[in-house]
């Protein structure tokens, strides 16, 4: 059954709805928004503590500015579901990251008010910039373009890359700056300490009384004339020392802070501030969680909790009869902690994902050899690199997908040099509801093209556990991935004894007639599971996992060629210059005619939905793999009543 909206939000299907709200009644209409965002995520899942701390300024920005005329672009776009709700998608916001449902993130191609796609961090300011140079370009001299982006985002290199251009742009822009204090996990770093000394200094708080109590002097109901703006800019700007101002001193006009929860100063200042031109920011002072009270008082668990109980807070998790496998994360956490207290060259970074990626059990161990280092992937493989000249071994956990960002870092600080960094890539292949932006679907095509590389996936917890292992060896001396995907394995007994492995040795798993299959990673078990099948309908295929996708295994790569007339190669990364292509680049080497079918991700961008539903959608799960032996070994196809057990 639908959940039903309050009933001032059953009337708003858009921002026209919205503005025809009585603004005395905007904080009701707030708590219902509030209500419902509630309402809908503890059953339906996504983020929910962003997107509750920005109902107020969700709300003031739709009825102050005039969308989707005037542009407006969320940072990350997990705090965007008020907007969604707002702007024509309550119908459909059930749905919310639901195979064939709404994205949890702003997309283009989803709505005219998702101006940009988004879904990584601190991209809003260099595309509201880009939207504000062009209506400029154009003459839409009544266009508004406003970026709204969180403390956390703010920290990347990107955000003050843009920061720096819009200061001298002299183009019509705002930057919102929601400040809630946190990121996914606890804010670092010095902006972070700057933010709550402007914060909370009796200096600026006095100069901020001054402004508004200027402010409330003027006539009810009239808003400021444009010269009344300019003088008031111009006086805050007296009354800033403009060096003593961070955001000053990009030339960018500073208003704030102001509380973010309060829907009246936020239409007041909104309104005020289109009328003064220029590149400036508004700092905004929210919770994240505001109105869920365990949200606000654990701010990291309700980031994104999973489905809950929205009366009492309990979080639902499935019951188990039985041991479950961990997952490959928390592998990774603990497996660290294992290795450093042996090893005391080792060191942990992550750049804003200590819970994501587990090394928070080893910040909370070893806080002095595990370090968050904010959203800056850049920074994290370059500083990586910096401690491997010094003979560290670091541990650089980054998800696939953010790994993107660091591209050339790894190329040309880490591949270059040869220094061993240890890139243990998390997320690897298809994540499942946060959709394309954050699949890690490229990586081994991008790593395996960088010589100097070792790229590795474990198919479970125990080969994971003795990659990691292999790559902290004083031995190893070049950088080392080890791709894994988000979730649990398949060893509910993971703590295995760790041992070295070969570089560049896969493993023969299972010998066989006719054809093989040649997976890489965690998917080993979707052909392992396919196996089973076959067997039952007389179809032995045989069963290598390469391990590696550089170096590859060629001893093991003639095996499978002169064996088995047929392959089938499987991966959770792009067919396209992945670890299929690989094994066609070894045969074409070599002379080999073998037929190839290769599976995996295809050429095309690959939706929401649970990672289930995305590989079967890919053709890579159990069922597919062996839907593609079938087809080869030109069988019968036999329709069995087995399941597959992965
Ligand atoms: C490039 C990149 N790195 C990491 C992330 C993961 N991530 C998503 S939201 C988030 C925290 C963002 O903090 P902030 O901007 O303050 O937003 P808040 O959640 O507090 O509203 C992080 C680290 C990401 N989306 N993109
Ligand atoms: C918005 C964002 O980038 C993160 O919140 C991301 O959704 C976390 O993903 P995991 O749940 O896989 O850690
Ligand atoms: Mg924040």
């Amino acid at each position: 059954m639908a959940i039903t909206p309050g009933p001032l939000l059953q009337q708003v299907n858009t921002p026209a709805d919205l503005k025809k709200i009585p603004e005395d009644k905007l904080h009701e209409f707030c708590d219902e928004l509030r209500q419902y965002i509630i309402d809908v995520v503890s059953v339906h899942g996504g983020h929910f503590a962003a997107s509750l701390g920005v109902v107020e300024l969700t709300t003031a920005l739709h009825y102050v500015y005039n969308t989707p005329e005037d542009l407006l672009v969320w940072d990350v776009g997990h705090q965007a579901y008020g907007h969604k709700i707002i702007t024509g998608r309550r119908d459909r916001f059930e749905t919310n990251r639901k195979y064939n449902g709404l994205s949890g993130f702003p997309k283009i191609s989803e709505s005219a008010y998702d101006t940009f796609g988004v879904g990584h961090s601190s991209t809003s300011i260099s595309a509201a910039l880009g939207m504000a140079i062009a209506a400029k370009y154009k003459g839409e001299n009544e266009r508004k373009v406003v970026a709204v982006i969180g403390d956390g985002s703010m920290t990347a290199g990107m955000a003050f890359e843009a920061m720096n251009h819009a200061g001298v742009s002299n183009t019509d822009m705002l930057i919102i700056l929601n400040d809630n204090g946190i990121g996914i996990d606890p804010n670092v770093g010095a902006l972070k300490e700057y933010l709550t000394d402007i914060t909370t200094s009796p200096k600026y708080n006095k100069f901020k009384d001054d402004v508004w109590n200027a402010l409330n002097k003027l006539p009810v109901g009239k808003s400021i004339s444009k010269s009344i703006a300019h003088k008031m800019a111009e006086g805050l700007k007296g009354m800033l020392n403009s060096n003593s101002n961070l955001f000053e001193s990009l030339k960018l006009r500073y208003f704030g802070p102001i509380d973010g929860h309060n829907i009246t100063k936020l239409v007041d200042t909104l309104k005020d501030l289109k009328q003064i031109g220029g590149p400036k920011i508004l700092h905004v002072i929210t919770t994240k969680g505001k109105g869920y009270a365990l949200a606000e008082k654990d701010q990291t668990k309700w980031h994104a909790p999973g489905l809950f109980d929205k009366v009492t807070g309990e979080i639902i998790k499935k019951t188990f009869e039985t041991p479950q496998p961990p997952k490959y994360q928390d592998v990774f956490g603990k497996t660290i902690i294992e290795l450093a207290e042996k090893n005391d060259k080792i060191f942990g970074i992550t750049p804003a994902m200590p819970s994501g990626s587990s090394l928070k059990y080893m910040m909370e161990q070893m806080p002095h050899r595990a370090l968050d280092v904010g959203i800056c992937e850049q920074h994290a493989v370059t500083l990586s690199a910096g401690m491997a000249t010094q003979g560290l071994r670091v541990f650089c956990n980054v998800y696939s997908s953010f790994m993107q960002r660091a591209y050339d870092q790894a190329v040309h600080d880490v591949a270059i040099q040869q220094l061993p960094v240890i890139f243990c890539l998390d997320r690897a292949g298809l994540v499942g509801d946060d959709g394309p932006t954050h699949h890690g679907c490229y990586d081994i095509a991008y790593f395996r093209c960088i010589p100097n590389m070792i790229v590795s996936a474990p198919m479970n917890e125990s080969e994971l556990r003795n990659l990691m292992y292999t790559a902290q060896l004083e031995k190893t001396d070049h950088p080392f991935v080890i791709r894994y995907p988000r979730g649990e394995g398949v060893m509910p007994e993971w703590r295995t004894p760790m041992e070295e492995i070969t570089i560049g040795k896969g493993r023969r798993l299972k010998e066989g007639k006719d054809i093989a299959i040649l997976s890489f990673g965690h998917p080993g078990n979707f052909a392992a599971a396919a196996i089973r099948t076959l067997h039952q309908d007389g179809i032995m295929p045989g069963h290598y996992d390469l391990r590696f996708a550089k170096p590859l295994d060629e001893e093991l790569l003639h095996e499978a060629c002169r064996k088995y007339p047929k392959l089938v190669t499987v991966e959770d990364g792009t067919v396209t210059g992945g670890i299929g292509s690989a094994v066609l680049e070894f045969m074409a080497a070599h002379g080999y005619k073998n037929e190839v079918r290769i599976l995996g991700i295809p050429d095309r961008i690959v939706e929401h939905g649970t990672p289930r539903e995305l590989y079967r959608e890919c053709g890579f799960d159990a069922e597919g793999i062996a839907a593609a032996v079938r087809e080869m070994v030109k069988e019968k196809v036999v329709v069995t009543t087995a399941t597959f057990n992965i």
